[in-house]
């Protein structure tokens, strides 16, 4: 487990982690060998001059205060170490997500990762500071124990070494027993997680459509679900539990039963069993949390094993010697691209001379919004090549790449933060007067005079205190203050109000002037703002030409209108 930790984080936790071992070692060896002065104070108090006792008890009192000194320290270096490695884990997994290529934040990872970085951090992380201390104590305290009695009495001492491999065995063949069932209730937690997650986001559409109860019924099911997984996980634990309980306690009374045996033999003194069988109980705690612990350890295990999944996960690869595009044109070269068996950018050549407008149109799934996240690097094409100013994205620098395009999506994602914040999230060195200006072309100076707080009114988590046109105006603001020379459009499907409307397209008029743009568009007022359109269906460029062009050809392109603007008219 450890070994696992220091490859996920680093060699350079490795000196501190052994040192703390170190230290958690040597204070479950001392906490033994205080136990084991019993010993000779018991002895001595049972004995024929009792007053020998004091100097036994001096030195007890004083390995006391030394293994309270040491627990202090190793606990404070356990925590310490942990402490470290939880803020380790989380730059670490921090950096990753963020290198993660976009396409791989699908809609069900919001509920995984956001489980994992929360709560799976904190159990994979917190071995070290909470449960390495007491493990250890509960392997080195017992054996230091035996080792003693050993020393005291070399039967009764025996007896407990034999019973090392036993309680070993039971304790490995109840961790093996749970393992299954563990994993199933693991799953299961994450199962309802996400449920849970989904049913919240989804409130708006649920009630909309009336259907709570349905959705509810699903989240009921996988927590009905979670309980019955974690009753079988409870359930394969007891016998494990309870047959350690009953070996441990089996152990001690074979020690009791032999040291009366000696004691009655004239073998050993009483004091001297007595003192062994005081020893012999002061091993039995411990022995019993090993059960317990041994949970706590699988589970973070096996959040170990998630994190380990999640920091595999490759991004897509950085070019050794970046290359500096000569322009702003773009280039769509045979680009092949899948989801899953799907292909949803099949052979597609397009290309974009700098400054100009292509418009990307086609039926719901053709593969348009792939193109503009393809051309962004979301992901990586198959086959093929996307190219700006003649150099492959995948040469390009991904945050050179990143600068060069501005983006509006359909769905704009507001932070919990003012309305300026949102803006300058465009470009966060920009002065007052440029986010003002770039606020004044998108028209959202109109929405702000009318927020109560202005400028500081805050948009809510997620953008949700603004309508859907004013978080494209924000969207369409920090664009323009980005200032980036392509210009990657996904025009919104829903309709806006007749105000918002017009005002998003002054927006995007301002934001496409002089620059570059690829965008999907399903209106035909966007499309006619296009130099050049490409008429999409399942993958592939079926036809393209100017808007006028095509629809003189009367070919998909036309027939598409026709059955749009006829549906259109009928609504
Ligand atoms: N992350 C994903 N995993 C699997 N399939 C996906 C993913 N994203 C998109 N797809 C599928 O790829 C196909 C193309 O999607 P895309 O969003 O590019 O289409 P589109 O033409 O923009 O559609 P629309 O006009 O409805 O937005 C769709 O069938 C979609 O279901």
């Amino acid at each position: 487990m450890i070994s696992t930790l220091l490859r996920v984080l680093g060699q350079e936790y490795a000196g501190p982690v052994r040192r703390t071992v170190a230290l958690m070692t040597a204070t479950a060896l001392v906490e033994g060998l205080s136990y084991a002065l019993l010993v000779p104070v018991l002895r001595a108090l049972f004995g024929s001059t009792p007053e020998d006792a004091r100097p036994w008890l001096a030195t007890f009192g004083a390995a006391v205060a030394v293994y309270a000194v040491l627990r202090y320290v190793s606990d404070r270096s356990g925590f310490r170490v942990g402490t470290t490695m939880l803020h380790g884990m989380y730059e670490r997994l921090g950096e990753h997500l963020a290198r993660l290529p976009v396409g791989w934040y699908q809609p069900g990872r919001t509920g995984e990762v956001s489980v994992l970085a929360s709560q799976g951090v904190l159990q994979a992380m917190g071995v070290i500071a909470h449960l390495l201390a007491p493990f250890i104590s509960a392997c080195v305290t017992p054996l230091t124990i035996v080792a003693v009695m050993l020393a005291f009495n070399w039967q009764m001492g025996l007896a407990a070494l034999a019973a090392v491999p036993l309680v070993a065995a039971v304790q490995l063949r109840a961790a093996r027993a749970t393992t299954a069932t563990d994993t199933e209730r693991v799953e299961r937690e994450r199962a309802a997680t996400g449920r849970v997650i989904e049913y919240l986001q989804a409130q708006p559409v649920l009630r909309a459509g009336g259907r709570t109860g349905e959705r509810f019924g699903l989240l009921d099911d996988s927590l009905k679900e979670l309980r019955r997984a974690s009753h079988r996980s409870t359930i394969s634990a007891l016998p494990g539990v309870l047959g350690l309980a009953v070996t441990v306690q089996a152990v001690f009374t074979a020690l009791l039963a032999l040291g009366a045996y000696l004691a009655l033999g004239g073998h050993a003194g009483a004091a001297e069993v007595l003192a062994v069988l005081v020893l012999a109980a002061r091993c039995a705690d411990p022995l019993l949390s090993l059960a317990e612990m041994s949970g706590g350890i699988r589970a973070a295990r096996a959040e170990l094993t998630r994190l380990e999944d999640v920091l595999a996960t490759k991004p897509l690869p950085e070019p050794r010697e970046p290359r500096e595009p000569a322009g702003h044109d773009v280039v769509f070269d045979a680009v092949t691209f899948r989801h899953g068996e799907r292909a949803v950018a099949d052979g597609v050549t397009l290309s974009v001379p700098e400054g100009r407008r292509l418009a990307v149109v086609g039926p719901s799934g053709a593969g348009k919004t792939t193109l503009l996240q393809l051309l962004a690097r979301f992901y990586d094409v198959e086959a093929g090549v996307v190219r700006i100013g003649g150099v492959d994205v995948r040469e390009m620098d991904t945050a050179a790449l990143m600068a060069r395009i501005a983006i509006v999506f359909q769905d704009v994602y507001l932070f919990d933060g003012t309305i300026e914040e949102n803006v300058r999230l465009g470009r966060p060195d920009a002065t007052d007067a440029e986010v003002r200006a770039a606020a004044s072309a998108a028209r959202l100076d109109e929405v702000i005079e009318r927020l109560p707080g202005g400028w500081s009114a805050h948009v809510g988590e997620g953008g949700a205190l603004l309508s859907g046109g004013e978080r494209q105006r924000v969207s369409i603001a920090r664009a323009l203050l980005k200032d980036a020379p392509i210009v990657l459009l996904d025009e919104v499907t829903s309709a806006l109000d007749p105000v918002n409307e017009a005002a998003v397209h002054a927006g995007i008029e301002e934001l496409m002037a002089g620059r570059t743009v690829v965008m999907v568009a399903h209106r035909m007022g966007t499309v006619r703002r296009a130099d050049h359109v490409a008429f999409l269906d399942a993958g592939r460029v079926v036809e393209q030409g100017s808007h006028d062009e095509l629809l003189r050809r009367g070919g998909r392109y036309a027939a598409y209108w026709d059955l749009s603007l006829a549906g259109a008219a009928q609504h």
